[in-house]
């Protein structure tokens, strides 16, 4: 019998293929491309900064203009082993000579569409055409000594075994170790092994692998389906090495593959990845929130604010108990800290914990309060009086909850110890009780 308790109870699963894997970050390239979103160089820089304190290996950038151009300096001017900056550019030598004028770069994306719309409608070539122009930059690039990488973009709708495939045969034949990037450009790509391709993200990885004897396979999968995360575990899965991915998500559309959901399954569901450091993770999101402008829902995996807190009766309570009930990790491992929040949906316990908190720092003292103590059910009878009302849509914050606990505990215990000097004066008694549970509350007939 196995018996979970704990978080180090609970197996990780293996990579089937056991291979070595890492993460490429297209947070300043793709990421950048979202509409509205405008990342300064030094912006550029202190997200490079937070790559490189969570293990990121590699990141790509554009080399197009000056901006472009002085993050790349300032990056490449820290000095760091990783992340590797490389360098993006289009089918064509004349992008290619932009990335070789850059010192220290040694490697570069080449953007190759391979979808007929693409091919036809946005560039106006040929399959033929769009080949040759093709190979003619990865040859370009190679020649000059760049590692190169092949964005095979809208490969998932696009004739593959006829266009995609020979075509990648020919890439293999240029540059053995060119990555290949699996671009699902439009989010069109199903994680499932019995999906053939253009759709079926397994099928495509396999066959680039056994097939093509591709050595280096990479995944660029957007969300518009919602399936980014899912599509980029199942390139691994069949043997990708590399996913390429976004802080957050952020990119073109309903975004990328989130680097921080990839970043926690790999380092929480799988063996052997610990080279990772998540603990800045949510930090990086709230300087992504506060500098860069991203909205963060709350209910975001890893990073949302809601991840960590809890405010129904059922959970709450739990987690008071033994936050492995309804916590999937130890919010420490993202940064994160717990809460609890009192709402619509919670019981008596999380109100009890949190009005003990909120009293015993008050206080400065250490009292634990039942949970029939009629205070405490005072404070319940306002609140569920609050949303009864139907009027109240929010929680109740931490300064309305020491309001409650002024009001039916110190307010209580301040007229009981005027009466209680009252009584020295008269009697001259001088003993003082600091027990909050002698303090008899007003309300007590009320509540009644
Ligand atoms: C799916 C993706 O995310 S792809 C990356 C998208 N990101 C960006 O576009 C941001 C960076 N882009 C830029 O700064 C500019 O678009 C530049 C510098 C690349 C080009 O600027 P411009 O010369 O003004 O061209 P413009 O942006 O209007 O059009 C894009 C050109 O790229 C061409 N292009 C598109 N795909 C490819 C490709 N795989 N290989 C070569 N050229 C391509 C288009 O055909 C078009 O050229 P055309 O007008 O001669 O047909
Ligand atoms: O550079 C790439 O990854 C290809 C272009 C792209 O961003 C995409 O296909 O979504």
């Amino acid at each position: 019998m196995k018996i979970y308790k704990d978080y180090d109870d609970l197996p990780k699963i293996k990579l089937p293929l056991g291979q070595e894997v890492s993460i490429s970050d297209s947070t300043i390239r793709d990421g950048a491309q979202m509409p509205g979103i405008v990342m300064k160089s030094q912006q550029k820089l202190q997200i490079y900064e937070y790559l490189h304190r969570i293990g990121i290996e590699k990141l790509e950038s554009f080399v197009y203009n000056e901006r472009d151009r002085k993050a790349i300096k300032l990056m490449m001017d820290h000095g760091y082993e990783f992340p590797e900056v490389t360098g993006w550019a289009r089918a064509n030598p004349a992008d290619i000579d932009m990335v070789l004028n850059i010192d220290g770069i040694e490697e570069t994306g080449i953007l190759m569409s391979v979808s007929d719309p693409h091919i036809v409608d946005k560039m106006g070539l040929t399959r033929e055409t769009a080949e040759e122009k093709y190979l003619n930059a990865l040859q370009y690039a190679v020649d000059h000594g760049l590692r190169t990488r092949a964005h095979i973009e809208d490969m998932t709708r696009a004739d593959n075994y006829d266009f995609t495939f020979p075509l990648i045969k020919k890439i293999m034949d240029i540059d053995p170790d060119c990555t290949i990037r699996i671009c699902d450009t439009i989010g069109f790509g199903i994680p499932f092994t019995d999906v053939d391709e253009p759709f079926g993200v397994p099928m495509i990885t396999k066959y680039l692998k056994d097939e093509l004897n591709v050595k280096n396979i990479e995944t660029h999968c957007h969300d518009d389906f919602g399936l980014a995360v899912a599509n980029s575990i199942a390139g691994y899965w069949h043997g990708a090495n590399w996913s390429n991915v976004t802080f957050l998500g952020i990119g073109e559309r309903a975004g990328n593959a989130e680097m921080e959901k990839l970043l926690l399954f790999l380092a929480r569901r799988i063996e052997g990845f610990d080279k990772y450091n998540l603990d800045c993770l949510v930090e990086f999101s709230r300087f992504m929130e506060k500098e860069i402008g991203i909205r963060i829902p709350r209910n975001k995996s890893v990073v949302g604010n809601n991840v960590f807190a809890h405010e129904s009766g059922i959970h709450s309570a739990g987690v008071i108990k033994n936050p492995f009930t309804y916590e999937p990790y130890p919010p420490e491992i993202v940064g994160g800290k717990r809460i609890f929040l009192i709402g619509d949906s919670s019981g008596i316990e999380v109100l009890r914990y949190k009005v003990q908190e909120t009293l015993n720092e008050l206080m400065e003292v250490n009292i634990e309060i039942d949970k029939n103590d009629k205070r405490l059910r005072a404070i319940q009878a306002d609140i569920q009086k609050l949303y009864n009302d139907e009027k109240r849509v929010s929680c109740i914050s931490d300064e309305e909850v020491m309001a409650y606990v002024k009001k039916y505990f110190m307010f209580n215990q301040m007229v009981s110890k005027d009466m209680h000097r009252k009584d020295e004066e008269e009697n001259g008694d001088v003993s003082e009780s600091s027990d909050i549970n002698e303090i008899k509350p007003r309300m007590h007939d009320t509540i009644d």
